[in-house]
């Protein structure tokens, strides 16, 4: 039985089971999963069908509801998604978003997955996937990076050579992956928009008698600390002057709200692969 929500009566349940966006979630015990999922229970638009775990998991078998922090949902934390599902959110490993996709294109089930640390060939099999459904990959769900990745690109396309391009990120110490996928994906759209290598031109972090900075690098530099939930600045040094982008996110809700929203839109779109600036 999909978890939530107590309906008045029959007539009213029924057409909110026509309406309702019905959701299932990879991950769910995790940092973010825990909190996509409580967002779903308190959601009137949406309802969460599946809370998938790994089958070792400890919290297979518990209600999600109690998990999350809503009270008692009525769904339990399984390793297989069973009841009708429009759209799948991933948050968890690499190997698992790939094989989630997977599981989602056998059963027609929209993708939206906030998973980082994916490879090329991880990246490779998920764009044959969007084949087949509809698939939104994207290292940050916040609106305010999405911004800074256009604003940022225009910034470096602007202030030219004479500015060297440093990105540095900081994250809690439970962070897997690393550089951030935001911080990758800042500087993959800096590349595109100045013409620098994605292969040759960026470094990731330096040490060592390396020399002198050449004018044609981005440097990445990554930050493990406490429990920050994720900073990203971009700084541009010039000659007499340093121009600084910064983003913060105070809270895992400004990324779990982005991949509901975001899971609604994707839900009713035709197979391909969608980024965030294809919703926001
Ligand atoms: N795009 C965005 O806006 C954001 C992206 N992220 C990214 O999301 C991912 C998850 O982050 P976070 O929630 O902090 O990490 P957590 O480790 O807290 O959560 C990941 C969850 O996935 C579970 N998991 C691992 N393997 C599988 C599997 N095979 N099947 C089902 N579940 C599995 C983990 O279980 P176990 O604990 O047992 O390993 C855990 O419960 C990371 O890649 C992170 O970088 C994070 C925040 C925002
Ligand atoms: O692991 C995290 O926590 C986060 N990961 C994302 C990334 O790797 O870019 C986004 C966010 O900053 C939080």
């Amino acid at each position: 039985m999909a978890g939530k929500k107590h309906p008045q009566d029959r007539q009213q349940k029924i057409q909110k089971e026509q309406t309702l966006i019905k959701i299932a979630v990879n991950g769910a015990c995790g940092r973010m999963g825990t909190r996509i999922c409580a967002l779903i229970l308190e959601d009137k638009a949406s309802d969460l069908t599946a809370a998938l775990e790994h089958p070792g998991h400890v919290s297979i078998g518990k209600d999600i509801g109690l998990v999350a922090g809503f009270g008692e949902s009525g769904l339990k934390i399984s390793t297989a998604m069973e009841n009708p599902t429009d759209v799948l959110i991933d948050f968890s490993s690499p190997e698992s978003a790939v094989n989630i996709a997977e599981c989602c294109a056998k059963k027609n089930v929209a993708l939206v997955t906030g998973t980082t640390g994916l490879t090329p060939l991880h990246h490779e099999k998920l764009l044959e996937i969007s084949k087949k459904i509809p698939c939104l990959i994207s290292p940050n769900m916040s609106l305010g990076v999405n911004v800074m990745f256009s604003v940022a690109a225009q910034m470096a396309k602007m202030l030219g050579k004479d500015f060297d391009i440093e990105i540095i990120e900081t994250h809690h110490r439970h962070k897997k992956d690393s550089p951030s996928g935001t911080a990758l994906r800042l500087a993959e759209k800096i590349c595109d928009a100045t013409g620098l290598d994605k292969e040759k031109n960026i470094i990731y972090g330096r040490q060592g008698i390396i020399g002198e900075r050449p004018s044609n690098q981005i440097g990445i530099h990554a930050v493990r600390s406490g429990d920050v939930i994720g900073d990203h600045t971009v700084v541009f040094g010039g000659l007499g002057e340093r121009l600084e982008i910064t983003h913060k996110a105070h809270t895992r809700d400004t990324f779990a709200r982005g991949a509901v929203y975001t899971a609604k839109i994707i839900a009713k779109k035709p197979p391909g692969m969608y980024t965030m600036s294809d919703v926001l």
